[in-house]
C-alpha cells in the first residue's frame, strides 16, 4: 500500500467549493493537512445571486474536523485575483488551485443569446484564466504548483443545449495544455479533468439510479493524487465518473499526403484519398500518432513533394456552382485562398475583413466575372449580422460560412494581460459564436448549410505563449461538436480544421526554417472547399461533421479521441491512494481503448466498464446452476401464459424445457470470450448480436442441473478498420454427465472497434449449418404462419433469465445510443419464434437466425416458415414497424417425431 498522500503546509484553493465536487475536494484536502481557501460566490446553478453561506457551511465543516480553512466569497471571473490574495494573505502561499467553479445555461444554440454564451464562457474559461493567472506568479517564484481545470465530456465530444459549456470546457484543455508546457520548467503540473458526478448540476439530466452511481467522492481522488507534490504528471487529460478513471490523449491518423501542386492538389484528389485521411491506419509515409503537438510538416511535404501529380478521382465537386460563402478575415492569408478557391468553384464570395477586403475581391472578379465576390469590412466581434446581412442583400441567400478571421497577441502567461487574454477570445471564439448564431436560422429554414470552424494545433495540443489563443481555439472546437450535434437534424454540417500555411500570423510563431517549405496557404483550401461540398457527404462511408481535421503542405489527417483501458475500483470508498498503486492501468493504451464520438457514447462505455467490474468480482467461469424455476422465469419470458401449464408449471405431466433454452447457459457464458481482448478499441455500448445458432446435442435439454460452457474466438475478423465481427463457438456440458448438450456460436459486430493483422482469426471451424443461407422463399406463401404479440414488459421479464443488460430495461441508457425505448433481447424474438415453430412442426435439432432489426417490447410479431425436406425456412416480421426482425433463418427437423 502506498504511502499515505499528505497535503500537511500545502494551501489548496478550490473554487466553487460551497457545494458538488468542490465541496468535497476541500474536505478530503483538509482531512490531509491542507490549508483550504473555500470560494464560492454563492449563486444560482444559473450564476444570478451570491451568498456566502456555501461557502460558510464548508468552512465550518473542515474547522469541526479539526482543519484549517478561510472562506472567499469573490467571483472567479470577475475578481479572481482577489481569491488568490486571499490564500496569500492567510496562509502566506498558493500550492494547489483547482479551477471548478461554474454555472450552466443549457439552451439549444438556436434560442441561446450572446449573454447565455458569454456567461458560460465568462465563468468556466475566464475565472480559470484569472484565477492560474493570480496564482502563477506564486507558483513561479517558489517552484512548485498544481493546477487542475475541470473540463467536461461536453467540452470533449460535445453535448446537445450546450454549445456555451462545451466552448468554455474545451477551452480549460487548450489553457491547460498551454500551462502545462509553461509550467513544466518550475514544476508547475497542470491537468484537467472531465469528471461525471451527481451534483446539483447533472441532477436534473441523469435518472436517480445512474446518478445513484455517480458520487462525487469517485472524483476526489485522481484530483488528490495529481495535485499531491510527489505525483509528475502534467499536460494530461483524464475522464472519471463512477470509480472508472481513465485518461484521454489525441490520435491524429497518418491521414494522406498530396503533390502540394494548385492544378492537381483539389478537392477532388483529397475526395478520392478519403478513406486513407479518416482511416487511422499506419503508411508508408507516416504512422497513426499520439501526439503533444503538430505534425512534422517538413517530413511531410518533403515526401508530399516528391509524389507524382495527384489523382482527381472519378466525382467532381459541382455542388459549390452559385452556392454562396462568407469568409471572414479573407483580405490575406488563408482566408484569401479559400475565397480564390471557392470562385474557382463557382461560388459567389463575401470577402469579409476589418481591414482590406478589397484587393481579394478585385483579383477574384478579374479571374472569375464582375460579382463573383463582394467586400464586407464589418468587425467579426460586433457586427456579425451585418456580415451576414451583407450576403443576403447581395446574393440572396448564404449558404457556407468559414470563419477564419483571427489575431494573435502572444505573451508568457507570466506577463500575459488580460486585455490580451479578451482581444483573442473575441475575436476568435466570440466571433465563431455571433456568426454561427447568425447564419443558423437561415441553414435552418433552408434545412442545409455547411460551417468550417478554424482551430488551431495550439488550441488541440497547447503552445508556449498561447495560453489565450489554445483556450480560444480549443473552445472553438468544443462548440463545433455541440452545433455539428445539433445541426444534424436540421441539414447543417459543421467541422474544423486546425490550418499549417505560411501567413502574416504563422510568421511571427513559426521560425523560417519552419516555414522554409513554404506552407502555402493554397495547401489548405482544398480541404476547406471540400468540407463545403455535397459530394463528400455523399461519397464519404460516413456523414462528415462535427471532425476535426489537421492540414498543410499537401498533408491531411483526421484527429480524434483516444481513452486508455482505464481503471475501475470496486471499493466504497476510493483513497488516491489506489489511484497511484493502479496508474499503469489508468494510462494502459496498451489493452482495448476506444475513441468516443458523443458524451452518451463515452459515458455509456464508462458505465459499461464500472458494471463488468462490479459483475466481475464474481469471477464467470461459464458454470450455469438452474432449476425448473429458471426454465420457467425463460418460458414465461418468451410470452408462455398459465395455460401453457407444460411450460410454467413444473409438476404438469408434459413439463418440459423448450430447446431455444440452449441459449442460456451460452448468454451466461458470453463474457468468458473476452471480446474486449480480442479487439482494439472495444465499447461494449456499440456491440451488436449479429447472428445466432445452436445445436442440441440431446434429444431433450434437462429442466434443472449443473452445466459448464466452455468459449472459444472462431472468427475475429475486422470491417475496414470501423467494426470488428468476432464469432465465439459455445459448447456447453452437463458437469455431472460430462456430455455435451448443447453448441451455440453467436456472431457479434462491434462499431468502432478494429482488429490489428495479428489479432485476426479466420480459419475457426464453422458449424455447416451455421454459415448455411436461408433465404425466405418470398415468392411463395409460407406454409405456415402466426402472429405473437409480445407485451409491454417482455423485456423486462425476459433479462431475469440472464441478460441484464440496462439497454433492455432503462430509457435513459437506451436514448443514449439513440433507441426511443428499452428494445426487447434478439434472443428473445428467437425464442418466440422458435416457440412458436417448435409448437407447429415439432423438435428440431439445430437453428439459425440473423438479427436483422430491433423489436420493441408490445410490438406484434409474425412468424413465416416455409418446410423444405428437413429444414424449415423463416423469417420473423415485427409488424408494428413493418421490418424484418429475424432473417436468414432455418430449423432443421429432429428425425425422430416431427409433427408433420
Ligand atoms: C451515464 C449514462 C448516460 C449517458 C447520458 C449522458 C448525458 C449527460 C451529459 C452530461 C455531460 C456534461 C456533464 C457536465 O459537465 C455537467 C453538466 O453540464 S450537467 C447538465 C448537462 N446538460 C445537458 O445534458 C442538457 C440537457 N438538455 C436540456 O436541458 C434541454 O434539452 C435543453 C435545455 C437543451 C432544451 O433546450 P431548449 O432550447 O429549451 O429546447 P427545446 O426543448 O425548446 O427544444 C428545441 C428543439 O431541440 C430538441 N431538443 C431539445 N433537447 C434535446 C436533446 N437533449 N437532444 C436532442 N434534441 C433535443 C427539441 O426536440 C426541439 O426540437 P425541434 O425539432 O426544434 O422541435
Ligand atoms: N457534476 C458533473 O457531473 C460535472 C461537473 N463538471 C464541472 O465540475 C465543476 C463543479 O460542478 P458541480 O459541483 O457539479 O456543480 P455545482 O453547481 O455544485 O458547483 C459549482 C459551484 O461553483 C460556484 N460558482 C458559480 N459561479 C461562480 C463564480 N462566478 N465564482 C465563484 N463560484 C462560482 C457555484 O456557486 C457552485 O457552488 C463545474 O465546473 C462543472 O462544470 C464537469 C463535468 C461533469
Amino acid at each position: 500500500m502506498s504511502e499515505k498522500l499528505s497535503f500537511n503546509n500545502r494551501v489548496v484553493v478550490i473554487t466553487g467549493a460551497g457545494g458538488g465536487l468542490g465541496k468535497v475536494y476541500a474536505l478530503a484536502y483538509a482531512s490531509r493537512g491542507a490549508r483550504v481557501v473555500v470560494n464560492d460566490l454563492g449563486g444560482t446553478l444559473g450564476g444570478s445571486g451570491h451568498n456566502s453561506r456555501a461557502a460558510d457551511l464548508v468552512v465550518n465543516e473542515i474547522k469541526k474536523a479539526g482543519g484549517l480553512a478561510v472562506a472567499n466569497y469573490d467571483s472567479v471571473n470577475e475578481n479572481g485575483e482577489r481569491i488568490i490574495e486571499t490564500a496569500i494573505k492567510e496562509f502566506g502561499r498558493v500550492d494547489v488551485l483547482i479551477n471548478n467553479a461554474g454555472i450552466l445555461r443549457d439552451v439549444s444554440f438556436a434560442k441561446m443569446t450572446e449573454r447565455e454564451f458569454a456567461s458560460v464562457v465568462d465563468v468556466h474559461l475566464t475565472g480559470g484564466y484569472k484565477l492560474s493567472r493570480a496564482a502563477w506568479p506564486y507558483m513561479r517564484s517558489q517552484k512548485f504548483g498544481r493546477i487542475i481545470n475541470t473540463a467536461s465530456p461536453a467540452g470533449l465530444f460535445g453535448n446537445f443545449g450546450q454549445a456555451n459549456y462545451s466552448a468554455a470546457k474545451m477551452g480549460l484543455v487548450g489553457l491547460a495544455e498551454t500551462l502545462a508546457k509553461e509550467g513544466a520548467k518550475y514544476n508547475i503540473n497542470v491537468n484537467s479533468i472531465a469528471p461525471l458526478a451527481r451534483s446539483r448540476m447533472t441532477e436534473n439530466v441523469l435518472p436517480p439510479h445512474i446518478l445513484k452511481q455517480l458520487g462525487p467522492e469517485k472524483i476526489v481522488p485522481l484530483v488528490l493524487y495529481l495535485t499531491h507534490e510527489s505525483t509528475k504528471v502534467s499536460n494530461s487529460i483524464f475522464e472519471l465518473a463512477a470509480g472508472f478513471f481513465g485518461q484521454l490523449r489525441w490520435e491524429r491518423s497518418s491521414g494522406q499526403i498530396f503533390k502540394p501542386d494548385p492544378k492537381t492538389y483539389t478537392p477532388e484528389s483529397i475526395l478520392c484519398k478519403w478513406k486513407d485521411i479518416t482511416d487511422f491506419k499506419d503508411k508508408p509515409f507516416n504512422k497513426t500518432q499520439h501526439p503533444d503537438q503538430l505534425s512534422d510538416y517538413n517530413d511531410l511535404i518533403a515526401k508530399a513533394k516528391k509524389l507524382p501529380s495527384n489523382d482527381q478521382g472519378l466525382v467532381k465537386i459541382n455542388s459549390l456552382r452559385d452556392k454562396v460563402v462568407i469568409i471572414t478575415g479573407a483580405g490575406g492569408g488563408l482566408g484569401k485562398s479559400h475565397a480564390l478557391w471557392f470562385a474557382r468553384y463557382g461560388a459567389k464570395v463575401v470577402v469579409n475583413d476589418i481591414k482590406n477586403p478589397f484587393s481579394v475581391v478585385e483579383e477574384i472578379n478579374k479571374l472569375y466575372g464582375e460579382g463573383t465576390a463582394i467586400s464586407d469590412t464589418h468587425d467579426v466581434v460586433t457586427e456579425a449580422q451585418s456580415i451576414i446581412d451583407t450576403a443576403t442583400e447581395k446574393f440572396k441567400r448564404v449558404d457556407i460560412l468559414v470563419n477564419n478571421a483571427g489575431i494573435l497577441r502572444d505573451r508568457s502567461f507570466l506577463k500575459m494581460k488580460d486585455e490580451e487574454w479578451f482581444a483573442v477570445l473575441k475575436v476568435h471564439l466570440f466571433s465563431t459564436f455571433a456568426l454561427s448564431k447568425a447564419v443558423w436560422p437561415i441553414f435552418t429554414k433552408q434545412k442545409s448549410g455547411f460551417i468550417i470552424n478554424t482551430t488551431s494545433t495550439s488550441g488541440i495540443y497547447g503552445n508556449f505563449g498561447q495560453a489565450n489563443y489554445a483556450a480560444a481555439k480549443a473552445a472553438i472546437l468544443g462548440f463545433s461538436r455541440t452545433i455539428a450535434l445539433e445541426g444534424a437534424k436540421r441539414g447543417i454540417i459543421v467541422n474544423v480544421i486546425a490550418p499549417h500555411a505560411e501567413t502574416a500570423m504563422t510568421k511571427t510563431i513559426f521560425s523560417e526554417t519552419e516555414l522554409s517549405n513554404h506552407f502555402d496557404a493554397s495547401q489548405v483550401s482544398p480541404l476547406v472547399v471540400l468540407l463545403a461540398s455535397e459530394e463528400l457527404q455523399r461519397y464519404a462511408s460516413k456523414k462528415v461533421t462535427g471532425q476535426l481535421f489537421e492540414v498543410g503542405g499537401g498533408w491531411c489527417g483526421q484527429t480524434r479521441w483516444q481513452r486508455s483501458t482505464g481503471y475501475v475500483s470496486v471499493k466504497e470508498t476510493i483513497e488516491p491512494e489506489e489511484i497511484e498503486e493502479n496508474w499503469n492501468h489508468v494510462t494502459d493504451f496498451g489493452g482495448s481503448t476506444i475513441n468516443p464520438s458523443s458524451t452518451e457514447e463515452s459515458s455509456m462505455a464508462i458505465l459499461q466498464s464500472v458494471q463488468k467490474a462490479h459483475s466481475s468480482k464474481e469471477p464467470n467461469d461459464g458454470v450455469f446452476k438452474y432449476t425448473t424455476k429458471d426454465c420457467i422465469l425463460y418460458n414465461l419470458g418468451l410470452g408462455c401464459t398459465s395455460k401453457e401449464l407444460k411450460y410454467t408449471y413444473e409438476n404438469d405431466p408434459n413439463f418440459q424445457v423448450l430447446p431455444s433454452f440452449a441459449v442460456i447457459p451460452f448468454m451466461q457464458a458470453t463474457a468468458t470470450l473476452s471480446m474486449d481482448n480480442l479487439v482494439d478499441n472495444f465499447n461494449y455500448a456499440m456491440l451488436l448480436h449479429g447472428e445466432q445458432y445452436f445445436k442440441l446435442c440431446t434429444p431433450k435439454l434437462p429442466s434443472n442441473g449443473t452445466l459448464k460452457t466452455v468459449a472459444k474466438p472462431l472468427q475475429v475478423l475486422d470491417k475496414n478498420g470501423r467494426a470488428a465481427l468476432v464469432v465465439g463457438g459455445f459448447e456447453t456440458y452437463d458437469t455431472k454427465t460430462k456430455k455435451l448438450i448443447a453448441y451455440n456460436e453467436g456472431s457479434f459486430f462491434i462499431r468502432g472497434a478494429h482488429v490489428p493483422q495479428k489479432k485476426q482469426i479466420t480459419d475457426g471451424d464453422r458449424a455447416k449449418f451455421a454459415i448455411q443461407r436461408f433465404d425466405a422463399p418470398s415468392e411463395k406463401a409460407p406454409d405456415f404462419e402466426i402472429e405473437i404479440s409480445t407485451n409491454k414488459d417482455q423485456a423486462a421479464l425476459y433479462r431475469l433469465s440472464g441478460d441484464f443488460n440496462p439497454l433492455h430495461i432503462d430509457p435513459t441508457l437506451a436514448k443514449a445510443v439513440k433507441f426511443p425505448a428499452p428494445i426487447l433481447h434478439g434472443l428473445c424474438t428467437l425464442g418466440v419464434s422458435a416457440k412458436a415453430l417448435f409448437e407447429h412442426y415439432g423438435p428440431y435439432e439445430e437453428l439459425k437466425v440473423r438479427f436483422t432489426n430491433v423489436v420493441f417490447p408490445g410490438d406484434t410479431l409474425k412468424v413465416k416458415a416455409w418446410k423444405q425436406g428437413e429444414v424449415v425456412i423463416f423469417q420473423t416480421i415485427d409488424m408494428t414497424k413493418n421490418v424484418v426482425v429475424l432473417d436468414n433463418a432455418a430449423i432443421k427437423l429432429s428425425q425422430a417425431k416431427s409433427k408433420l
